[in-house]
């Protein structure tokens, strides 16, 4: 099949599934094979933004190879190994981070340290301090009086952005976006290793989730499942669809999905295979927050699972 077929082939078979998503014109090819070119451009056309559907047709590629050249466009990539990623599961890697339960169960990302107290006391399992400030003494108080708001409770503790204050106060664990990744060095990521903490890392497609798995983090975060009026995301909101493909590649690790969710839309996300949701609105933005965390842990324990 030439590459015009393969991509006609793909599009085809899983252009239903990605309703939703404008179409991205295609960037430059770095090789001759028609499989990587036909299943890039049929990953643009499905809305795949220029890295991914990069990734995706060298996956492709991969799979075809795999097959021993039989290309077969309703095998839609789902290996580790086809988007070059090492052993799975990442958790038995010698670089691996600290392990943190496969299914973290609802997961509360808060403004400050008395909306994780309040969680924490909520039953909230997991919890999350996202405090915006540019203030190192704040920062550092507010940490502790996270820590301080989870004593007694059985919620684990992880600090958004700050890691190294986070260390210093023995959180249980830190979540960087890849910005955050990025702009550590490797001796700094080793230093965040050494310290026990596990790593959350905030992923938003296949490159994120390729960049993620380098480091072997303890869970991935899946985002914006659905659109956001949180913050302004850089990425368009990805989908059940995709969160669900997704899902199944990195299994191997603990997954949370992140991004516009509420009780209604839970039952949906978890049916992916996730096993945690992280919401901010649906608990923050509720007439009554306690109320709003029952009704969501209802959820999850209720919501069929994949
Ligand atoms: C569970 C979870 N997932 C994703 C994010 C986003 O983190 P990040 O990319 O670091 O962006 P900011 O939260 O810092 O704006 C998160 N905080 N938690
Ligand atoms: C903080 C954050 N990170 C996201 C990501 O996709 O990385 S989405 C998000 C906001 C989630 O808020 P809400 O549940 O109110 O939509
Ligand atoms: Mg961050």
């Amino acid at each position: 099949m030439n590459a015009q077929e393969i991509q006609t082939a793909i599009l085809a078979a899983h252009r239903g599934r990605f309703d939703g998503h404008p179409p991205v014109a295609v960037g430059p090819f770095h090789d001759e094979d028609p499989v990587y070119r036909g299943a890039k451009a049929a990953c643009a056309a499905l809305g795949f933004i220029e890295v991914d559907a990069e990734c995706l047709g060298r996956a492709w590629q991969a799979v075809t190879q795999r097959r021993l050249g039989r290309f077969d466009a309703s095998a839609w990539p789902d290996s580790p190994a086809d988007f070059g990623l090492r052993d799975f599961p990442p958790q038995s890697r010698e670089d691996a981070f600290a392990p943190c339960p496969v299914a973290l169960g609802l997961y509360a990302v808060l403004p400050d340290a008395e909306w994780v107290g309040r969680a924490a006391r909520a039953g909230i399992p997991t919890v999350q301090l996202r405090f915006k400030s540019d203030d190192a003494a704040a920062v550092a108080r507010e940490i502790d009086a996270a820590i301080a708001a989870v004593r007694g409770t059985d919620a684990l503790l992880f600090i958004n952005d700050h890691w190294r204050q986070a260390i210093a106060a023995g959180a249980y664990g830190v979540h960087l976006g890849q910005e955050d990744l990025d702009a550590l060095t490797a001796d700094e990521v080793q230093e965040l290793r050494a310290s026990g903490l596990r790593l959350g890392v905030s992923t938003h497609g296949y490159a994120e989730m390729v960049r993620a798995d380098a480091v072997s983090p303890s869970y991935l975060a899946l985002g914006a499942v659905f659109p956001t009026t949180l913050k302004k995301m850089a990425t368009a909101p990805q989908g059940l669809a995709r969160l669900h493909d997704y899902a199944r590649l990195m299994r191997g690790y603990p997954l949370v999905a992140i991004g516009g969710i509420d009780a209604d839309r839970l039952p949906q996300a978890l049916a992916s295979g996730v096993g945690s949701i992280a919401v901010v609105r649906a608990f923050v933005g509720a007439d009554d927050p306690e109320a709003a965390a029952r009704l969501l842990m209802a959820r999850m324990r209720e919501a069929p699972r994949a």
